[in-house]
């Protein structure tokens, strides 16, 4: 018998299901299902001690109430669960690894459309899967690049209302419709673009862009709230850190002359698509 009663099966299970927990919390991590994951194992926790402390009443009605309530939140939780299953079945390595010339391109895309003051949103995935909000605009698939981002937010452009999203270095949607920001009273006095792009940060962990039409700033909206209003090197640092290089990201300080944000600007963007 070894050490601990434990086979070689007792440790391959254990690493599994180790590996299944700690994919599931990498899974809703950064969205609203972090709340409900929180309420379940509250729920439980008071299940199991009322079934040590041997409270019948209560753990028959918590057990009652588990059976139904896993029901409802297959209901309430549906495209968040399509969004799960998506991201597992998603074949890996298309893509994925974005590049310095989208990081580039999207920041100066950004800084044109915000000089001509063209209102623009845009969404960046991350680990939560956006299908379910690019199935609600027009499918695309292709490569981020100034002149294309700026046509398809250009005044009279057929896709310019709604928001674009991203996927690495690709652009996958426009004219997508994002969730707007429940109305709390914090950003209220904000119109439907800026609100459009907190909601949709609330719900997922995608780093949302906005060009105001009327200001002509560029802002970021992440994890469910609105960043001030950012120069061109700024916002490169906000898409180098949180989206396309997290693992090399240096402060700017640490960084060589050539490898500094303005110094890459040169990269050429003209002519891409
Ligand atoms: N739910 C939504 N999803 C995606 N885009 C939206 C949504 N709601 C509004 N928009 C976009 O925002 C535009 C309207 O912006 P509005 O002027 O109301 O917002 P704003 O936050 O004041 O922005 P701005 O400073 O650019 O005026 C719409 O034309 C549309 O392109």
């Amino acid at each position: 018998m070894p050490p601990l009663g434990l086979d070689v099966r007792d440790v391959l299970d254990i690493l599994l299901v180790t590996f299944l927990v700690y994919q599931g919390y990498l899974l809703v991590s950064g969205t609203r299902a972090v709340n409900v994951v929180r309420g379940i194992l509250v729920f439980a926790a008071v299940w199991v001690a009322a079934q040590l402390l041997n409270l019948t009443t209560l753990s028959y009605l918590l057990g009652r109430a588990g059976t139904v309530g896993i029901f409802a939140l297959i209901v309430l939780f549906q495209p968040e669960l399509r969004a799960v299953l998506e991201r597992v079945g998603r074949p890996r390595g298309r893509d994925t690894g974005a590049s310095g010339a989208a990081l580039q391109d999207l920041a100066r895309a950004m800084e044109r459309l915000a000089e001509r003051k063209t209102g623009a949103l845009i969404a960046i995935e991350r680990r939560t899967p956006l299908g379910e909000y690019a199935a609600t605009g027009v499918s695309l698939d292709a490569l981020v690049s100034v002149p294309f981002l700026e046509a398809l937010f250009a005044r009279n452009a057929p896709l310019h209302d709604g928001g674009v999203i991203i996927q690495g270095s690709r652009v996958i949607a426009a004219g997508c419709l994002f969730p707007l920001q429940s109305s709390d009273g914090t950003y209220r006095r904000y119109g439907t673009r800026h609100r459009a792009a907190i909601g949709l940060s609330e719900l997922t962990d995608a780093v949302v862009l906005v060009v105001s039409e009327e200001r002509g700033s560029m802002r970021v909206a992440l994890q469910g709230r609105l960043g001030p209003d950012l120069t061109g090197a700024e916002l490169r640092e906000h898409l180098r850190t949180l989206v396309y290089d997290p693992a090399g990201y240096r402060p700017p300080d640490a960084r060589t002359a050539d490898e500094t944000p303005d110094a890459a600007e040169s990269h050429s963007t003209e002519g891409r698509a």
